[in-house]
């Protein structure tokens, strides 16, 4: 910009300004025709450097007493002293009058007679005044250090303006009717003021945003030079591409849309200017309303969140690659440096965002690859939790500050199925009597106290204890007619909140069934339609009622997933007062990860109609099995498979503070692999389990040492810590004194040979049996009613290690020890009744011992009240068993397969055949309209 701008303004577009000869004082100019040269000398014979070659020539110099006014009157009337002086005067006055072209002080009108030095003086003046007029407005545009972007970009917008409305910037109206295109031309970038960027160069940046900074800068010079014009659309549409462009320009647009005056004079730039601020204002949120900054910096956290969640969610193991991606885009989003206004953004980023700590404030584009760490960093501030369930090793888990509570609660359910998964390993391998299993056990144990206790939510400690705090429940005392049907005739003392466990247990995270597809199912499923419901499923048969639901045989439609849904009619369990077994199963159900145990894959609320997705067992239930036997009852050696792998689910259970209480071959499925799944948890108690570790060292002659205590004073504070033989005693406070211990009456399985004893004296033992449980509830079946639930005592978790007793004796002897002409003798047998063997079939002197340990009347003596499984597993009837390896056992017998992958009915059970595969229960939506009960 010089100050021959005005002039060139003034110029059509085909003219050409040549200089004709290189005078001293003023240029010629040239035209390309005759017409043009014809003109120009008409100009010329009007211009300055005509009135000096004629001053030059004429030497008639004389002295100006009349110094030219600066009065535009003056000129005019100079001006009309003659003809050739008319015109070309007028033209540049009208040009100088332009809008914001400074006009000269003073006008040297030719006509006159005024001195040469006079003339190139007010010349000079004239032009100094244009220049100072030029400078000013400059000014104004790289102003202060202090300016704003924004009101760089409305200096530049004015000149612009400017220039465009005289027609000769280059920023030419292509087609206003479509919304204001302009033309900018590319300048080369040194054209422009070092202290801000050209107009192009930013729109350039802003419509390019995935461009390095740098490489922008670099392009827009070599495009730019050589006057190519580039068609840069500011319209919103021309930014709609990528989440990264919006909330890139985000930060800009946001000072111009608060900072921009917009020129009133010009309404072409107005326009233009505010598209682009509907531009800038609908792109961080898509739409035409405009956010403040605020709330786009939550967009922009929101959008790079979102896009790591996409990544966490397409493939967690890439999941650091798609973070530095995620960072990268973020980096881009981030504003150019030395903006004031910008760190003031920044800084409003870090208000709002939890994990927005390590944003740059400066100089984003020079620390690239720190902002990428900065973000990676912020990332994993963000997933706190995951990694720190994923590096438990050195940090206890810490679940209470989370921003993302989706992400918090996956992590908070991992950690928490990494504590049932500890836990199930617990069950197994501690059994296998190694040392080591049993000292990691123990910590394992510690955690899931930890962990549970920890949590703000109402975890399982907090709510069992809850229930211990207050024990006996208000109770009625109501028989059902079947002596095999269950009695859940109870009220709980507590309700837990469903949400609680709802967070912490999520059944999409089972170490155990990590890898079955039908997880895979689901999650498309639900993927797919964003929820799951009934509707996603065909019905294939029933496969049982309960007293609270009917279990369907499923196929997830689309995929050839079976399913096992129990359905439950949330009015009719209301109206029976029975939502509370229904709650209390699906919570269970949630916690649960063992091979020995239900897999609950789904749950959901459909129509009013609460379903369970589970997994089905095809081999049906033990009842029906042993039907099948040989005498109805099975081989010893099958029998002892069976029990044992239902002491390992009670274990698991009762590590969990879970009281099973309804114990019987009719809730024991038969898995497709032959091996057992405990099913039916809606009688079950939960309650306060402490974890004690009994001294492995004890010596020789004397009972292992008890070394337990509440979770709660250990010194132990690290959960995750391996627990040496040393910090043994540190980690747990003595619960029992060896008076205790010594003063206790002898039991069942205190005759257990000098070399057993030994041996298992020589093992560390873990104790996870919750002993403190009581409640007076009437829960269980008839037959299997442990004598303290007849009585109401009040019972605990020994009631197990009763019908553990009598379920052995019934797979053994094919009927139940105390099973009388009714319910009512049938209680009494149990409570009264000595147990008798039958002579046949012959069953083993230690399984009879099991049993008599197991069926002692009063709990406290029991087989199992103390120890819990430890006591049981010990007995010589499992001598040899490897506990931790059973699951890989063969089992006794492999299920028959019918159609849908085998089942105890077989097809012919389908209403209308094989041919109609599917239930009458035809899902409308989510409406099914099928019987029930
Ligand atoms: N996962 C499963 N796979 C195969 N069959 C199942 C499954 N779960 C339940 N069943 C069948 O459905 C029947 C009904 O089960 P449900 O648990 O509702 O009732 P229940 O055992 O009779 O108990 P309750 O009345 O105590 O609730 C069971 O007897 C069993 O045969």
């Amino acid at each position: 910009m010089g100050s021959f701008a005005c002039e060139i303004v003034e110029e059509k577009d085909d003219e050409v300004r040549l200089p004709k000869h290189s005078g001293r004082y003023g240029k010629s100019v040239m035209g390309s025709s005759s017409k043009d040269l014809e003109r120009k000398q008409r100009e010329y014979h009007g211009s300055l450097e005509y009135d000096i070659d004629k001053l030059f020539q004429s030497i008639s110099v004389k002295p100006s007493t009349r110094l030219m006014s600066s009065s535009f009157h003056n000129h005019e009337t100079s001006a009309s002293a003659g003809p050739s002086r008319t015109t070309s005067p007028s033209k540049r006055i009208a040009s100088i009058k332009k809008p914001g072209t400074p006009q000269s002080p003073r006008f040297v009108g030719l006509s006159d007679s005024v001195s040469l030095k006079q003339a190139l003086r007010d010349r000079c003046i004239s032009k100094a005044s244009e220049m100072a007029a030029q400078k000013r407005l400059s000014k104004s545009a790289a102003a202060s250090p202090r300016v704003s972007e924004a009101d760089r970009i409305k200096s530049l917008y004015n000149q612009v303006s400017n220039e465009s409305t005289s027609g000769r910037s280059g920023l030419v109206p292509v087609d206003k009717g479509k919304g204001s295109l302009v033309e900018i031309p590319l300048l080369p970038v040194n054209n422009k003021p070092s202290s801000s960027k050209s107009v192009s160069q930013r729109f350039e940046e802003h419509s390019n945003p995935i461009s390095e900074p740098s490489q922008a800068g670099t392009s827009l010079g070599s495009q730019g030079v050589g006057n190519q014009t580039r068609e840069i659309k500011l319209l919103h549409k021309s930014n709609k591409s990528g989440s990264c462009l919006s909330s890139g320009s985000g930060d800009y647009e946001i000072e111009l849309d608060e900072n921009v005056a917009l020129p009133s004079t010009d309404a072409f730039v107005e326009d233009d200017v505010m598209e682009i601020d509907k531009h800038v204002t609908s792109l961080p949120s898509h739409s035409s309303k405009k956010v403040n900054g605020t709330e786009l910096d939550k967009n922009i956290l929101s959008s790079a969140l979102d896009a790591e969640q996409k990544g966490k969610l397409d493939d967690a193991p890439s999941s650091g690659t798609e973070k530095s991606k995620t960072v990268r885009k973020v980096t881009r989003m981030i504003p150019r440096p030395k903006q004031p206004k910008k760190k003031i953004l920044l800084k409003k980023k870090l208000k709002i965002g939890v994990v927005s700590a390590t944003y740059p404030t400066k100089d984003d584009e020079e620390h690239v690859p720190s902002l990428d760490s900065s973000a990676h960093q912020l990332l994993c501030q963000r997933c706190h939790c995951s990694l720190k369930s994923t590096s438990i090793d050195n940090h206890p888990p810490s679940y209470t500050t989370s921003h993302n509570p989706e992400i918090c609660t996956d992590s908070l359910s991992s950690a928490s199925n990494n504590v049932g998964k500890e836990a199930r390993q617990l069950s197994d391998e501690n059994s296998s009597g190694s040392c080591n299993v049993s000292q990691s056990s123990e910590a394992e144990i510690v955690i899931m106290k930890q962990d549970v206790s920890s949590s703000n939510n109402s975890g399982i400690s907090a709510m069992v204890e809850k229930e211990t705090g207050n024990p006996t429940s208000s109770e009625k005392f109501e028989f059902s007619l079947s002596s095999k049907d269950s009695l859940g005739d109870y009220s709980r003392s507590t309700s837990m909140s469903e949400e609680s466990n709802l967070s912490r247990f999520s059944c999409g995270n089972k170490p155990h069934m990590s890898m079955d597809v039908r997880w895979e199912a689901i999650k498309h499923v639900k993927v797919q339609y964003g929820s799951l419901g009934l509707r996603h499923f065909n019905l294939l048969k029933k496969l049982g009622c309960g007293d609270i639901g009917t279990v369907y045989l499923a196929e997830l439609i689309g995929t050839n997933c079976l399913f096992a849904i129990k359905v439950m009619d949330n009015e009719f369990l209301a109206r029976r007062k029975k939502s509370p077994r229904a709650q209390a199963e699906r919570e269970i159900l949630k916690m649960l990860d063992h091979p020995f145990l239900p897999t609950l894959y789904a749950q959901f609320t459909s129509d009013n109609l609460s379903c369970l997705v589970m997994e089905y067992c095809p081999g049906g239930d033990l009842h029906v099995l042993r039907q099948k036997q040989l005498g109805r009852c099975f081989p010893e050696p099958a029998a002892r498979f069976y029990v044992a792998e239902i002491l390992l689910a009670l274990e698991y259970l009762h590590m969990l503070g879970i009281i099973y209480r309804d114990l019987k071959p009719e809730n024991i499925l038969v898995r497709e692999d032959g091996h057992i799944m405990l099913t039916d948890f809606d009688l079950s108690l939960r309650c306060a389990v402490n974890p004690t570790l009994l001294r492995s060292n004890s010596p020789p002659g004397k009972d292992p040492a008890r070394i337990s205590g509440p979770y709660n004073t250990s010194n132990c504070i690290q959960p995750f810590c391996i627990i040496e033989p040393s910090c043994q005693v540190s980690c747990f406070s003595p619960r029992l004194s060896s008076n205790q211990q010594q003063g206790r009456k002898p039991k069942r399985g205190d005759h257990l040979s000098k070399t057993q004893q030994h041996l298992n004296r020589s093992l560390p033992q873990l104790v996870a049996e919750p002993t403190e449980a009581r409640s007076n509830s009437f829960v269980g079946t008839h037959e299997y009613l442990a004598p303290e639930i007849i009585k109401g005592e009040g019972h605990g978790a020994a009631v197990d290690w009763w019908t553990f007793g009598v379920l052995l004796y019934e797979l053994l002897y094919g009927k139940t020890p105390f099973k009388g002409y009714n319910n009512d003798e049938t209680l009494a047998n149990v409570v009264l009744q000595n147990l008798k063997f039958p002579d046949s079939p012959l069953v083993s002197f230690q399984a009879k011992d099991l049993i008599r340990g197991l069926l002692v009347k009063e709990p406290e003596n029991r087989l199992g009240s103390e120890k819990g499984s430890v006591e049981i597993k010990r007995h010589p009837f499992f001598e040899g068993l490897n506990w931790a390896l059973i699951r890989c056992a063969i089992p006794p017998e492999l299920p028959d397969f019918y159609e849908y992958g085998g089942g105890p009915e077989g097809a012919a059970d389908l209403p209308g055949g094989s041919n109609n595969r599917y239930l009458e229960c035809k899902a409308i939506g989510d409406h099914l309209e099928f019987e029930l009960f």
